[in-house]
C-alpha cells in the first residue's frame, strides 16, 4: 500500500493567520535546528573521542540496542515528532542546495525530493555507526558487523512493498532468491567490514553472480526511499536496517535522458568490497558483464537497476578467497548524480 505524505495542512489555505503562526514557528525552529548543527559538526570529532575514550561500546547506541530489539518495548522508536521534526527541518536544507544544482546541471526533475539532510538527521538519530571521509568503517566493535540473512531479505522486501507505489515496484521477487551462482560465505574482517568470500576454488570466467530475478529495490523516487527508510526505523526489529540500506544505496542513472534513480540490492552482493589502492588492484577478481538479454525476457527491464549485471570471475579464484569489485571511476559523477536528487553524497 502507498503511503502519501501531506507536507501542507489543507486548513492552512482557509485561515491565513495560521499559516503566519505555522511559518514563524518553522522559522524558530529551522534556526534552531541550524544552530544544533553547527555546534554538532564543531564538537563532534572531541565528543567523538571522549565519548570512545569513555566506553567503547557509547558510540553506536543503535546496534547496541539492535541486540535487544526482539524484547524491547521500543523505548528507541522515534516518535512521530522525530519524524515530523526531521522533515520540516531537512526541507529547508536541502531545498537551496537543490535549486543550486538544478541550476548548474539544467536538472529540472519531479523527481527531487528533500532527503539529503533527512538522511543525516536520521543517521544521527539512530546512533547510526560513522563511516569516514575514505569510507571505512569505525573502529567500533559494533559497526555493520552482523550477517544479514533470510529474515532481513524479508524485512526489507516488506518495507519496500508497504512504502513503494505498486506501478514503481520492481521488486518481484517475493522471497529470499539468492543470485549467487557459487557457494559463498559472508565474513567480518577489518577494515573494510562484511564482505563475501569463496567457499570454493573458482575458475577464471566463471559467472558467480546474475541478478536477472529482479531482486533489486529500484527507487524511481527519492520521496519512495525516504518512505521506505522511514518504515524501517519506526519498528523496531527492523531499526537497525536503516542505518545498512544507507551504506549499501547506490544512485544510477538507468535511461538515455540520464534519470537518476535509487537503487538497493538486499542479498549478499550488496556486501561486495572493492580496492582503494591502485597498488591491490590485483585482488580485483571478478567484474560485470552486460548480458544480451532481449527486451522480451520476463526477467528484463531496462529500469531495472541491476537487471543486467552478471559477474564473472577475471582470474582464477582460490577458495576463501575475498570476492571484490572495481567500484568504478568517476566517483564525481555520481556525487552530481546524488546530488540531482537531493541526497548527499556519502562516501569521500
Ligand atoms: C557496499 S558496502 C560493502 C559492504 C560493507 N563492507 C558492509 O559491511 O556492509 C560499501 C562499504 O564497504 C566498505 N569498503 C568497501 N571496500 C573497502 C575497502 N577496500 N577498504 C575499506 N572499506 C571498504 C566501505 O565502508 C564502503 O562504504
Amino acid at each position: 500500500m502507498h503511503k502519501k505524505s501531506c507536507p501542507i495542512n489543507p486548513s492552512a489555505r482557509r485561515s491565513p493567520w495560521i499559516v503566519v503562526l505555522a511559518m514563524a514557528f518553522f522559522h524558530l525552529y529551522f534556526n534552531s535546528f541550524l544552530l544544533r548543527e553547527a555546534a554538532d559538526s564543531e564538537n563532534h570529532d572531541s565528543a567523538e573521542a571522549t565519548i570512545n575514550a569513555a566506553d567503547p561500546n557509547t558510540k553506536t547506541p543503535l546496534l547496541r540496542n539492535m541486540k535487544k530489539t526482539t524484547t524491547s518495548t521500543n523505548s528507541n522508536a522515534p516518535s512521530q515528532n522525530d519524524l515530523t521534526n526531521i522533515n520540516a527541518a531537512s526541507t529547508s536544507l536541502v531545498e537551496e542546495k537543490q535549486s543550486k544544482v538544478r541550476a548548474q546541471y539544467g536538472i529540472n526533475s519531479t523527481h527531487m525530493a528533500m532527503d539529503g539532510a533527512w538522511v543525516v538527521g536520521v543517521s544521527k538519530m539512530l546512533g547510526c555507526p560513522d563511516v569516514d571521509n575514505n569510507g571505512i568503517i569505525s573502529d567500533d566493535p559494533n559497526a555493520y558487523n552482523y550477517i544479514p540473512n533470510n529474515e532481513t531479505w524479508n524485512a526489507l522486501y516488506r518495507a519496500y512493498h508497504a512504502t513503494v507505489d505498486p506501478n514503481n515496484e520492481f521488486l518481484t521477487a517475493t522471497e529470499y532468491q539468492n543470485s549467487w551462482k557459487v557457494p559463498i560465505e559472508v565474513k567480518f574482517q577489518r577494515p573494510e567490514g562484511r564482505g563475501v568470500y569463496a567457499k570454493e576454488f573458482i575458475p577464471k570466467g566463471t559467472l558467480v553472480w546474475s541478478s536477472t530475478s529482479r531482486n533489486t529495490a529500484t527507487f524511481l523516487t527519492s520521496h519512495d526511499h525516504r518512505e521506505f527508510i522511514e518504515y524501517l526505523i519506526k519498528d523496531p526489529k527492523t531499526r537497525h536496517l536503516a542505518c545498512d540500506v544507507q551504506m549499501w544505496i547506490d544512485v544510477m542513472s538507468l535511461d538515455e535522458e540520464g534519470t537518476n534513480y535509487i537503487c538497493e540490492t538486499f542479498d549478499e552482493a550488496v556486501l561486495l568490497n572493492t580496492v582503494w589502492d591502485d597498488n591491490d588492484s590485483h585482488l580485483i577478481n571478478i567484474e560485470p558483464q552486460l548480458m544480451n538479454v532481449s527486451d522480451d525476457d520476463p526477467d528484463y527491464d531496462e529500469n531495472d537497476c541491476y537487471g543486467n549485471d552478471h559477474y564473472f570471475t577475471v582470474r582464477d579464484i582460490q577458495a576463501g578467497e575475498q570476492f571484490r569489485i572495481d567500484y568504478g571511476m568517476g566517483w564525481d559523477d555520481d556525487k552530481e548524480r546524488w546530488e540531482a536528487l537531493g541526497l548527499n553524497f556519502p562516501r569521500g
